[in-house]
């Protein structure tokens, strides 16, 4: 099956600034894929790559199994929405969905139709004057009515309140689902992810610290708790990952283990959430600099 994303040694420098280093991923399709890191990490870097709107400066990159924007076919199965969702503010609603028909052969009329009606956008509505979750919903409805295989969102739902954030989530995975596409989305609302990804990818200073199937992070990780003498006698092959009051008697461990750790150790055990996990891999690049931890594919070698 023919990943949605691969990356091999991928980079990109703008001057001597590398925002992107030695970047290997292997997406397999039909994910939805939760792209996080902090600010400057090169989150929108990786995704303005796979969109084909900047080259690599080394490495390679394929989307869908081509060279991204590799021609007019290729250009037609991938939807951007990109981070502040642009818009043409002179022209209204259903000008945007005009222009969308004639710029994409494989336009779906009456998909977009229908998103506009069930979310209750004024087809005559100036876009300048919609509000940020109303713009946020326009772009997806244009990106969908192209019939991509793969959506790509750059933080999409950034500035919009709970209630908003939480519609524009619904009607993504409704698309995603009704198109049966893939979709990246980057965020810093790890609930978000959370809600609606099943694939994680975590960025951070330029490189990546951790990709895999969401289910098998979560198996492959736990929360260990007790002695931080104890915890030093955890099993080989117990990686710790970031470790929460070193000094103290009850120390707690993020642990990723190939294995269950052996019952009735010192140690308690209990399973991490995904927050918990991406936190823990932050902490622990930021602990190192710049250093990448294996990812998920080395982790399950
Ligand atoms: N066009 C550019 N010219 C120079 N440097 C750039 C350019 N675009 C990005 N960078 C730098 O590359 C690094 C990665 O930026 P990028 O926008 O990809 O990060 P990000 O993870 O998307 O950040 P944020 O969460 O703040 O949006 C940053 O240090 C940024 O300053």
């Amino acid at each position: 099956m023919t990943p949605v994303l691969e990356a091999v040694r991928l980079g990109k420098r703008y001057g001597r600034h590398h925002a992107l280093t030695d970047c290997d991923l292997n997406v397999p399709p039909g994910r939805v894929i939760g792209l996080v890191g902090p600010n400057g990490a090169g989150k929108s870097t990786l995704l303005q790559l796979a969109c084909g709107l900047i080259a690599p400066s080394s490495g390679t990159i394929r989307v869908l199994g081509a060279t991204p924007a590799a021609g007019p076919a290729h250009l037609a199965k991938v939807g951007f929405v990109a981070q502040d969702t642009p818009v043409y503010a002179e022209l209204s609603v259903a000008d945007h969905l005009r222009m969308g028909a004639r710029l994409n052969p494989g336009w779906d009329r009456a998909l977009a139709q229908r998103r506009l009606a069930r979310i209750g956008l004024d087809p005559r509505q100036k876009a300048g004057r919609l509000s940020g979750g109303q713009r946020a919903q326009l772009a997806l409805t244009i990106a969908a009515a192209k019939r991509p295989e793969l959506l790509i969102f750059d933080e999409p739902a950034a500035a919009l309140d709970p209630l908003a954030r939480h519609a524009f989530l619904d009607h993504l995975m409704e698309s995603v689902t009704e198109l049966g596409a893939a979709a990246i989305l980057s965020s810093h609302a790890l609930p978000d992810v959370e809600r609606v990804c099943d694939y994680l990818i975590v960025l951070a200073g330029s490189r990546v610290h951790l990709a895999g199937d969401v289910s098998q992070l979560l198996a492959s990780h736990v929360r260990v708790t007790g002695r931080r003498s104890d915890l030093a006698a955890l099993p080989a092959g117990a990686d710790v990952i970031t470790l929460t009051d070193p000094s103290g008697l009850k120390s707690t461990a993020v642990v990723r283990a190939d294995r269950a750790l052996p019952a009735g150790g010192p140690w308690t055990v209990t399973d991490v959430g995904l927050e918990e996990l991406v936190l823990a891999y932050l902490g622990r690049a930021d602990q190192t600099g710049t250093q990448p931890v294996p990812t998920a594919a080395e982790a399950h070698r």
